[in-house]
C-alpha cells in the first residue's frame, strides 16, 4: 500500500512537483507536465509522451536529452486531458512538428488525439504512434488493440533517437511504428495496487496466486495459476514471447535475431529477484539461439506497488540497432554518454500560471438566475457520484481498470469548483456549463472526463447566456453532447457505454418536451428510460473501451459509464423538480 500522501487528491500533482524539483538537471514544468531543462535545437521533432500517473518512470523519468522531449502527465491511472497534451506539446515543440506516443488505452487515445487536431489547427505539424507491446491484452490478429506497457520504452527511445538524428516527423513516426512491430511484451502479477488513501486495494490476486497477463492498472489477466518457481516464471514468460504467432514481420526465427530484453519490474518486486529470474530468461534466450543485446533488468513501466513483473522482447533490425546504440541522459534512464545540452533559460511553469482562463462574458440576470440552477444541479450531480464511488469502481474493476468512481469524484468536484466560480463572478448558465465542462475533464482526464467534459460544454454552447433556457433550449443542449459525444468517442448503441444510456436519454426527453411536457416531468421521464438502459447494458458485451478485452467477464454486470450516467440524469432530475417547485423556478 501507499503509505506517505498528504491529501490523497494532491498526490500526483504532488509527486510531480518533488519530482520537478529533484530533477531539474533534465526537466522543468510546464502545465500539464514536463518538457526537457535542457535546449533542443531549432527544426528538431519533438517526440512527446504521456499518459497517467503511477508507472514511474513513465512517463516524465523518461525525458531528457536522447529521449522524449516532453511528457504529459495524467492524474493516477488517468490519462493526461485534452488540455495538458496540447500544452505539454506546444512547450516542447520546436519548429518541426511534434510525434505524440504513449501506451494504447481509451482514455488516452481520445485526448491525444484530440490534442493532436487542436495542433494541427494551430499550423503544428503532428503524428501519433501509440504502443500495443502487451501479447495477453488482444490477439495476434488485432494487434492494433493491444495495450501498451514496458514496450514504451523501446518505442520512445527509437523515436527520440530518430528525432536527435535530425528525421523529420514522417520519418520519426516511421521509425517509432517500426519498433513498436517489432516490440512483444509478456507480464503477471502476484498483488495488485493501493492508490494513496484507499482503504482496499484497486483489484487483488488470491493469496498464492499469480495473475498472467494482468494489465498495469489492473485489467483482468487471461488465465491464473500457482505461484511458479523463478526459473517456472521465466520459462512461461520466454516461452510464451517466442511463439511463432508473436515473431515479429522479418523474423522468421529467433535464431541468429538480434533482440533487447527488458525484464521490468511492477513495482513491489526486489532488483534480486528479477535478477534470479534474468539468469533464466538470459538461458533461454541463448538456448534459443538468440543474440541477446544490452540486456536491462529493472523498473521502467511500474503499475504503482504492484508485485509482478514483465518481460519485453525487442527485435532489433539494422536500423533500430543503430539507433539503440545512442545515448540518453534522462532522470530515470541513463545509457552511453551524452554531450550536455545549454539549460533553456524558460523557468517552470505551474499550473497556475496557464493564461489561458477568458473573462467571463456579460449575461442577462435570467441567464445568472439560470446559471444558479445549473450549479445546484451540479452540486447534486457530485453528491450522487461520492454517494455510488465505491459501487461505480467495482463495477469498473469487473471488466476494467476500477477506476470509474474515482474519475467521476474528480471530475464532478472540480465541475462544481468551476461552475461555483463562474456564478460568483457573474457568469450566465452557459458559461457556467461551459467552465465546469473544462473543470471535469481538466481535472479527471480518462475517457469518461473527456467525455463529461464535452457534453457540457456542449449544452453550455446550446443556451448560451442570454436567453433564459427554455424546455426545448435544454431538450436541444441535451442532444447536442448526444451527437458530440458518439462522434468524439465513436461508440453506438449497443457497445456498451455510456452512449446505451445517453441516447434513449436524449430521444425521450426531445419527444417528452415536443408533446409539451414541463421541464422537469420531461427529465424525469427521460431518466427512468436511462435507467432501464443501463441496466440492460449488463446483457451486452462491450465493444469499445477498456472491457473490450475481457468481453465475457462483464455478462451480468451493466457498464459502469451508463451506469453512472442513469444515476447522474436521476439526480439531477430531482433539483430540476425542486427548483420548478420554488416561485421563482424555471416552470417552463
Ligand atoms: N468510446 C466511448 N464512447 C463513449 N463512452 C465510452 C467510450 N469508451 C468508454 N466509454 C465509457 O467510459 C467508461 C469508463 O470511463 P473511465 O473510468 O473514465 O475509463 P478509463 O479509466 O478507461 O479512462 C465506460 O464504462 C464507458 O461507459
Ligand atoms: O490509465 C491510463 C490511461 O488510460 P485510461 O483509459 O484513461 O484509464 C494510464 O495510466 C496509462 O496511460
Amino acid at each position: 500500500m501507499t503509505r506517505l500522501f498528504n491529501e490523497p487528491d494532491a498526490f500526483a500533482d504532488e509527486m510531480i512537483a518533488g519530482f520537478v524539483a529533484a530533477n531539474r538537471r533534465y526537466v522543468r514544468s510546464v502545465p500539464g507536465g514536463v518538457v526537457r531543462s535542457t535546449r533542443s535545437p531549432q527544426g528538431q521533432v519533438a517526440v512527446v509522451v504521456g499518459g497517467g500517473s503511477g508507472h514511474y518512470p513513465a512517463f516524465g523519468g523518461l525525458v531528457g536529452q536522447g529521449l522524449a522531449h516532453g511528457a504529459a502527465m495524467g492524474n493516477l491511472f488517468a490519462s493526461p486531458a485534452t488540455q495538458q497534451v496540447h500544452s505539454v506539446a506546444r512547450a516542447a515543440q520546436h519548429g518541426a512538428g511534434v510525434l505524440l506516443s504513449y501506451g494504447n488505452y481509451a482514455g488516452d487515445v481520445l485526448n491525444f488525439d484530440a490534442a493532436q487536431e487542436q495542433l494541427r489547427a494551430e499550423g503544428i505539424a503532428c503524428e501519433t504512434v501509440t504502443v500495443t507491446d502487451d501479447i495477453s491484452s488482444a490477439p495476434v490478429a488485432e494487434r492494433h488493440r493491444r495495450r501498451g506497457i514496458a514496450g514504451d520504452l523501446t518505442v520512445f527511445r527509437a523515436a527520440a533517437a530518430a528525432a536527435e538524428a535530425g528525421h523529420d516527423l514522417a520519418d520519426v513516426a516511421r521509425v517509432a511504428r517500426l519498433a513498436n512491430g517489432r516490440t512483444r511484451s509478456f507480464g503477471v502479477a502476484f498483488t495488485g495496487c493501493t492508490l494513496p488513501g484507499a482503504d482496499a486495494p484497486l483489484f487483488t490476486v488470491p493469496e498464492g496466486r499469480m495473475a498472467v497477463g494482468l494489465g498495469i492498472h489492473g485489467e483482468p489477466g487471461i488465465d491464473e495459476t500457482d505461484i511458479p518457481t523463478a526459473d517456472e516464471l521465466a520459462e512461461r514468460l520466454v516461452g510464451d514471447l517466442l511463439a511463432d504467432a508473436e515473431l515479429p514481420d522479418g523474423v522468421d526465427s529467433p535464431r541468429g535475431a538480434r533482440v533487447v530484453p527488458i525484464l521490468n519490474g511492477l513495482g513491489a518486486l526486489k532488483y534480486e529477484e528479477l535478477f534470479v529470474v534474468y539468469r533464466r530468461v538470459a538461458e533461454l534466450l541463448e538456448a534459443a539461439g538468440v543474440e541477446v543485446v544490452d540486456p536491462h533488468v529493472g523498473e521502467y513501466c511500474t503499475s504503482f506497488d504492484m508485485a509482478g513483473c514483465s518481460l519485453t522482447l525487442f527485435w532489433l533490425d539494422d536500423e533500430l540497432a543503430e539507433l539503440w546504440e545512442t545515448p540518453v541522459d534522462t532522470p530515470a534512464y541513463r545509457r552511453g554518454s551524452v554531450m550536455r545540452a545549454e539549460f533553456d533559460t524558460a523557468t517552470d511553469a505551474p499550473e497556475s500560471a496557464d493564461p489561458a482562463t477568458p473573462t467571463i462574458p456579460d449575461a442577462t440576470p435570467a441567464s445568472r438566475a439560470a446559471a444558479a440552477t445549473v450549479l445546484a444541479a451540479l452540486e447534486t450531480v457530485a453528491e450522487t457520484v461520492d454517494a455510488h464511488a465505491d459501487e461505480l469502481g467495482r463495477m469498473d474493476a469487473i471488466a476494467g481498470d476500477g477506476d470509474h468512481g474515482i474519475g467521476m469524484q474528480r471530475g464532478s468536484h472540480a465541475a462544481v469548483a468551476a461552475a461555483r466560480e463562474a456564478v460568483e463572478a457573474g457568469a450566465g448558465a452557459g458559461t457556467t456549463l461551459a467552465r465546469a465542462g473544462d473543470g471535469w475533464s481538466h481535472r479527471a482526464g480518462g475517457t469518461s472526463g473527456a467525455l463529461w467534459g464535452l457534453a457540457l460544454r456542449e449544452v453550455g454552447a446550446t443556451l448560451g447566456d442570454e436567453a433564459a433556457p427554455t424546455r426545448d433550449a435544454v431538450a436541444a443542449g441535451v442532444t447536442a453532447a448526444d451527437t458530440g459525444i458518439r462522434s468524439y468517442g465513436k461508440a453506438e448503441v449497443g457497445d456498451k457505454t455510456m452512449v446505451d444510456a445517453l441516447v434513449p436519454f436524449a430521444d425521450a426527453l426531445r419527444r417528452e418536451v415536443d408533446a409539451g411536457s414541463r421541464l422537469a416531468d420531461a427529465w424525469a421521464s427521460a431518466a427512468s428510460e436511462a435507467s432501464a438502459a443501463a441496466a440492460a447494458t449488463a446483457d451486452l458485451l462491450p465493444r469499445m473501451g477498456r472491457a473490450r478485452p475481457h468481453a465475457e467477464k462483464s455478462l451480468g454486470t451493466p457498464d459502469p459509464g451508463a451506469h453512472s450516467f442513469a444515476l447522474i440524469v436521476t439526480a439531477v432530475g430531482e433539483t430540476l423538480a425542486a427548483a420548478s417547485a420554488t416561485p421563482k423556478g424555471p416552470s417552463a
